[in-house]
Order: C-alpha cells, then sequence, then structure tokens
C-alpha cells in the first residue's frame, strides 16, 4: 500500500459515523426482545409507543414490559400490505447511527439474510444459553462470512436463565470459536447478555464479573470499520451521463455515480472501461459544490479532460488497476425463487454494478449444504435458499472483481425477465 493511499484513509475515517448491522438467530432466541432493548436504552424509542408497549405487557399478564412487542408491532407496521423480507430500524447515539436490517419471519430463511446481510459492517447471531449452539447458528455463520461481513458478534442471550453461569458461557463461545475459525471470519466478539433485563447491552452488568469486555453498544460504537472500506482500488460506475443541453449556456458533461471503492481525486489519470480509454479527472462536483477528493459511498458527478465515449454500465477505474472484462464467470449464487428452481440453461437478466446483461447458466459445480458445508456435486438445480457454485456466461462483459476484494463490484443479481423478480444473488468467485 503506497503512502498515498494511507495519507488518504485518515478523511473517511473522520467522517465515518453509520454502522449498518444484520441480526440473525432462531425463533425465540430474543432478537425482538433484544432489538427493543437496544432502541429503548438509546432512547429512541417515542413515549407514546413505550405507553403502548407497556399497556400492552399488561394486558398479557407479562411480568416486565415485553420489549419484543414494540420490536413486533414496528415490524407489522412496516409490513402491511406488502411482503417484506427485511425490515430497515434506525437508532442513533452520540457516537454513531445504526441501520438494522431485521429479518422477520419464524423461519429464518437464508434468502433474507443474505439481503439484510449483504450490505452490513457488522452481523448479530443470537443464541440462547440454555440451548447453545444450533444449527441455525452455524448456517448464520456461515453465511457471515460468505457474504465477508467484517465483523460478527456472538450474543450469548439469556443469560439471566443459567445464573450467569461461566461455564455455560465458556462452552458456547469454545464451540462457536473453533466453528468459526474453519470460517473466513475477520472479528469475533462473544458476549454474554439478558436483552430482557439489559444486561451488558447498553453497560456492562454486575452479574457477569467474570466478563471483561465490552457491553454490546460499546462494541457496537466503537468496532473500527474505517478500513474495512475498500480505498485501494478505483472503481465509479457510471449511472447517468450528464449530458450537455443545447437549451443551457453551458457544455457541462459529467459522469454521476456512487464510488464503489478508491478515491477519486482532480488530476488523477483514469481509464473508461470497457472502451479502456484513458483521461485525467477536471473536477469532481456533489450537490454541494465541487470537492477535492471522493470515496465510498459518496454519490458525486466525474468531469474528465478529454471527451470520451461513455455510457451507462461503464467504470472508471486507474490505467493500472482495472477490474476483469469478463463474460464467464464462476460465482456462488443464492437462490431466492419459490416457484422455479435454478437450472443448468437456465437465462436470466443480471445486474452487475450500473449495467444491466443476460446470461445463461452454463455449469452447476456444487451444491453447499449450509449446515455441514459438504459439497454436493451431484446437484443439478438450485431451490429456493440453496447455495451453490455457478459458472455464467453473460451477453456482454462485465467489469467486475472478485467478490473477497469487493463486495461491490463483486456482486450481481439475477432478475427473472418475464416477472421481473430477483430470483438470485451471487458473488464473484473468478471472472474472465
Ligand atoms: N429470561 C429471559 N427471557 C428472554 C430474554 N430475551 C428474550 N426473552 C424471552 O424469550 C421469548 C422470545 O423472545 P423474542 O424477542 O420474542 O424472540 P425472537 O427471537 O425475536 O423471536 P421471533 O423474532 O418472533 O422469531 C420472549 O418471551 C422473551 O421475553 C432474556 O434475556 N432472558
Amino acid at each position: 500500500m503506497s503512502q498515498g493511499v494511507l495519507e488518504t484513509e485518515a478523511a473517511p475515517a473522520a467522517r465515518m459515523d453509520l454502522l449498518r448491522f444484520a441480526t440473525a438467530g432462531s425463533v425465540d432466541d430474543g432478537k425482538s426482545t433484544l432489538i427493543g432493548r437496544l432502541l429503548y436504552d438509546t432512547k429512541t424509542i417515542f413515549a407514546d409507543q413505550l405507553e403502548a408497549v407497556e399497556a400492552a405487557s399488561a394486558s398479557r399478564g407479562d411480568e416486565y414490559t415485553n420489549l419484543a412487542l414494540l420490536t413486533d408491532g414496528l415490524r407489522a407496521e412496516r409490513e402491511q400490505g406488502i411482503t417484506i423480507d427485511v425490515a430497515y430500524r434506525y437508532f442513533a447515539t452520540p457516537k454513531r447511527k445504526f441501520i438494522i436490517a431485521d429479518t422477520p419471519g419464524h423461519i429464518q430463511y437464508t434468502r433474507n439474510m443474505v439481503t439484510g446481510a449483504s450490505t452490513a459492517d457488522l452481523a448479530l447471531i443470537l443464541v440462547d444459553a440454555r440451548k447453545g449452539l444450533v444449527e441455525q447458528s452455524r448456517r448464520h455463520a456461515f453465511l457471515t462470512s460468505l457474504l465477508r461481513v467484517p465483523h460478527l458478534v456472538l450474543c450469548i442471550n439469556k443469560m439471566d436463565l443459567v445464573d450467569w453461569d461461566k461455564a455455560v458461557y465458556d462452552k458456547i463461545a469454545d464451540e462457536f470459536t473453533s466453528f468459526a475459525a474453519k470460517l473466513e471470519i475477520g472479528d469475533l466478539t462473544i458476549i454474554p447478555v439478558s436483552a430482557l433485563n439489559g444486561d451488558n447491552i447498553a453497560s456492562r452488568s454486575e452479574n457477569s464479573p467474570w466478563y471483561d469486555g465490552p457491553s454490546l453498544l460499546h462494541h457496537l460504537e466503537h468496532v473500527h470499520i474505517a478500513s474495512d472500506r475498500n480505498l485501494v482500488d478505483v472503481r465509479f460506475p457510471v449511472q447517468y451521463v450528464i449530458r450537455p443541453q443545447s437549451t443551457t449556456v453551458t457544455d457541462y458533461r459529467g459522469y454521476a455515480g456512487q464510488v464503489a471503492s478508491g478515491v477519486l481525486k482532480p488530476g488523477d489519470e483514469v481509464m473508461v472501461l470497457p472502451s479502456g480509454m484513458t483521461s485525467t479527472i477536471a473536477a469532481i462536483d456533489t450537490a454541494d459544490g465541487p470537492v477535492d477528493e471522493a470515496f465510498p459511498p459518496m454519490s458525486v458527478t466525474v468531469r474528465l479532460n478529454d471527451e470520451i465515449d461513455i455510457s451507462r454500465g461503464d467504470m472508471i477505474c486507474r490505467p493500472h488497476n482495472a477490474p476483469a472484462v469478463a463474460q464467464d464467470i464462476e460465482a456462488m449464487v443464492c437462490w431466492m425463487d419459490e416457484t422455479a428452481p435454478l437450472r443448468v440453461g437456465g437465462k436470466y437478466a443480471i445486474k452487475h454494478t450500473t449495467r444491466s446483461a443476460r446470461t445463461v447458466v452454463r455449469g452447476l459445480q456444487y451444491r453447499l449444504d449450509v449446515n455441514t458445508l459438504h459439497r454436493d456435486e451431484q446437484a443439478d438445480a438450485l431451490q429456493l435458499n440453496e447455495i451453490g457454485r455457478v459458472r455464467l456466461r453473460t451477453t456482454v462483459p462485465l467489469l467486475a472483481d472478485e467478490y473477497r476484494r469487493n463486495r461491490t463490484t463483486g456482486g450481481f443479481i439475477l432478475v427473472d425477465e418475464s416477472t421481473n423478480r430477483t430470483v438470485g444473488a451471487g458473488m464473484i468467485i473468478e471472472a474472465q
């Protein structure tokens, strides 16, 4: 990494104040209660909502204010009239803003977790201390690693029901740590909590003197995410071309989009794909005026010093650091369609950054059992929620990176052209 890159890293870090996290747990592990507790302890819920929850808890004969009712109530509100796979909730503390991707429903579909976690900085997996790790905990951990979520937190919940027994915590923590070691999980934190009573949620609890780690909220506030962003590889997928208008006096021509990775500055030499033409950046404009640099996830308009033919779906990068221009794609695909499975020979629309193309499934190398990690090489289809390694051929080249290096330019979705439904989510392993 060059000195220049190190210098530019400081700027994004200073402005980074948003953490996206996804929650996962099996039924009744206490996910709703935990989210309700976070909202309550950070004073995100309004007095009238709290009164309604208190009244509802009392009428159910609950001994405590049932914070799960709050989460479920918000969920119901959002679900009205539409099928929603993932509900997003917001809260903030003086340190950071948070977006929680909460996957509702009693069955934790892989599809939902893939949707919720694909853009997450952190995944929070819950287990019930009495039950320990279950099949779903392993599946959630695997998906976290597949989706390259940089940080993972395991909350061992309901510690009050096992008398805050350190031995129970240690056993689950050891088991999970050795399972996680087989996966590529960058950063793992394990926290004993009682979501119901608020222990180790917003502050450290006296009930766990043997635990010397952070409370959940403290960890969420301080976990270091600035360096998770790829600031090395410049990738700017062009979303709109702003052309000179005959009705205006200026001949402004710019390329609008969101920076996927890397840092762009006026004066930088750039290359445009797929044409391979080069130019230099004349200026970078934003809604608030010109800026000296642009980095993810900024939305900007880039102007170049040369007139080059650029269209939506093209990519601005650096001459010596370019993505593959590829029509043959190897990828892990999670199938999300309940009506028909993925099969070899199937044709779909593919959406990759700002580029759309059509694709055919050339091969299915194996289907992966997400619980055992076993590879079934005899499989000839992927059903709903199944994951497999797939070979695709696209009609036009994609400007693609490996997902492990770049979650934006390495990810794609498959769309059924007749219904326009998203039927699959993919993570590129190799593009050529
Ligand atoms: N004793 C104790 N009970 C808890 C704790 N956390 C949750 N519970 C209880 O466990 C039950 C399930 O909690 P929920 O929050 O509804 O579980 P969930 O995982 O969100 O379930 P769904 O989202 O509906 O699938 C409720 O009765 C909670 O009150 C805890 O830390 N201690």
